[in-house]
């Protein structure tokens, strides 16, 4: 029987990016319209990569801003983030670069594995945040980028299984980093 293997992950960003939908379309399978502002909700889904299970434990935040205190809930235990955006608001982007400032302290400045979504890319005629800012920004910290539609099913998936892997990456470089220190 494979070993399942707990991941906690936590979706970050300004109000109204789309991180509801993006989970809900993940575990759901379907495309939310309409709005509802959110508190904290969980989900649970078991992922299969390969050989290996992964039980995908997902916290779906609150809409946050750059004035926003993250609470120890959002750092201690968890193994990974998705960090949203939306390609139609500028301000949503500016937000997303001070969250990551603020995990990235909360975390002693250790690498981290996130996963940056440039989310409703299928609105691109509204867009205020090109492809290659969000490129950039991630490849600034060491991190994966991926632009996404809640609407689409696949580009949805393929966030959540890129951050499974991106939580192996990190894992992996730092056994490779703690090998070199002991030779
Ligand atoms: N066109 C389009 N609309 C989207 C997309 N993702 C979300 N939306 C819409 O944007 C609105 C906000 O989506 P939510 O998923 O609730 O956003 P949120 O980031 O969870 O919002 P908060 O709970 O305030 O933090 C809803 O009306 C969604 O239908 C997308 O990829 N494309």
């Amino acid at each position: 029987m494979p070993l399942v293997r707990y991941r906690k992950v936590v979706i970050l960003g300004y109000r109204s990016v789309g991180k509801t939908s993006l989970a809900h379309q993940f575990v759901e399978g379907e495309f939310l319209e309409g709005y509802d502002p959110t508190v904290e909700n969980t989900y649970s889904k078991i992922v299969t990569l390969g050989k290996d299970e992964f039980h995908l434990h997902l916290v779906d935040t609150a809409g946050q801003d750059e004035y926003s205190i993250l609470p120890y809930s959002f750092i201690i235990g968890v193994h990974g983030y998705v960090l949203v955006y939306s390609v139609t608001s500028l301000h949503s982007f500016q937000v997303i670069e001070s969250l990551y400032q603020k995990l990235h302290e909360g975390h002693g400045k250790t690498r981290l594995p996130v996963v940056l979504v440039g989310n409703k890319a299928d609105l691109s005629p509204d867009r205020e945040v090109q492809a290659v800012e969000g490129k950039k920004l991630a490849e600034s910290w060491g991190a994966t980028f991926m632009e996404s539609s809640a609407r689409d099913k696949q580009l949805t998936q393929g966030i959540f299984t890129k951050v499974i892997q991106e939580i192996a990456r990190v894992e992996n470089s730092y056994g490779q980093e703690r090998r070199c220190h002991l030779m």
